[in-house]
């Protein structure tokens, strides 16, 4: 089933035209991987997703973007949108405080507040993504104290504390050694079994590892998108095909 949708969707920033007539579909429960070179718009599409561009002075928006079948320009507030489509950045970023804290700041700002409901959800959320077992005999202690791939699994369990529905990833694990890579990608695998994810990816290796669908975006457009065992075996578009080939980008 279809979850998100964008139709025409336009952006610019001031006159730089950075998405052109976007039209994709985005499936419920699967990962969609987005990849092309620098600059071409990855980010700055990730972002309207969840109206995170709205923080970014002058920016023009045309066109639609759907959660749901709502508009999420007109018709969903955006607490509510970024509380449903959570985002976890390219660096990890927790916030200076408590292992125990940082996975309990969202569910306490939607108002929760009984110590026991808390300690469920950052059992269950840490558990979720895989981090349980290495944090569990120092929650008390600064989220700084933690290595580089599990603090991007804190910022993981952070977004899954507060029960989205979808997941966006902006190079998540570009900062990353290999073996934390490959505890993200594992998690991402296990999290679409209720999740979608939409992940922004400079490595064609794990997009084609990971993801069930491809998006192939040059200059601002949508070049491609389809199965990722599509894109990544008989693309049609001659531009798709030289840039997983190495030909550029
Ligand atoms: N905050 C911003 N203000 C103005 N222009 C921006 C902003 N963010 C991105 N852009 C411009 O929009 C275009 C698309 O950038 P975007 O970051 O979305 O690309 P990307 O494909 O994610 O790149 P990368 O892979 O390098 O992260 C570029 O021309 C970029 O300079």
């Amino acid at each position: 089933m279809v979850i998100i949708e964008t139709n025409d969707l336009n952006l610019y920033y001031g006159e730089n035209h950075a998405l052109k007539n976007i039209n994709i579909k985005i499936n419920e429960k699967a990962i969609t991987a987005l990849i092309g070179p620098s600059g071409c718009g990855k980010s700055t599409f990730l972002r309207t997703l969840n109206r995170m561009n709205d923080l970014i002075e002058n920016v023009k928006i045309e066109g639609k973007v759907y959660f749901e079948g709502k508009d999420v320009y007109k018709e969903i507030d955006v607490i509510t949108l970024r509380k449903k489509i959570g985002m976890v950045f390219q660096k990890p970023n927790p916030f200076p405080m408590s292992i125990y804290d940082n996975v309990a700041y969202g569910p306490r700002i939607h108002g929760i507040k009984k110590k026991e409901v808390l300690d469920e959800i950052v059992e269950s959320s840490l558990k979720k993504a895989y981090l349980w077992d290495e944090v569990k005999d120092r929650l008390k202690k600064s989220a700084f104290s933690l290595s580089g791939g599990q603090q991007q699994r804190l910022c993981i369990a952070r977004v899954l504390a507060v029960e989205p529905e979808v997941i966006l990833l902006d190079e998540p694990t570009s900062a990353l050694d290999p073996i934390s890579t490959l505890k993200i990608e594992e998690l991402l695998e296990q999290l679409k079994k209720n999740y979608t994810i939409i992940i922004v990816t400079h490595n064609m290796q794990q997009a084609a590892r990971i993801s069930d669908f491809t998006g192939f975006f040059l200059n601002g457009e949508l070049v491609e998108f389809d199965k990722t065992i599509t894109i990544f075996n008989t693309p049609r578009d001659k531009r798709t095909e030289d840039y997983i080939t190495g030909r550029f980008g």
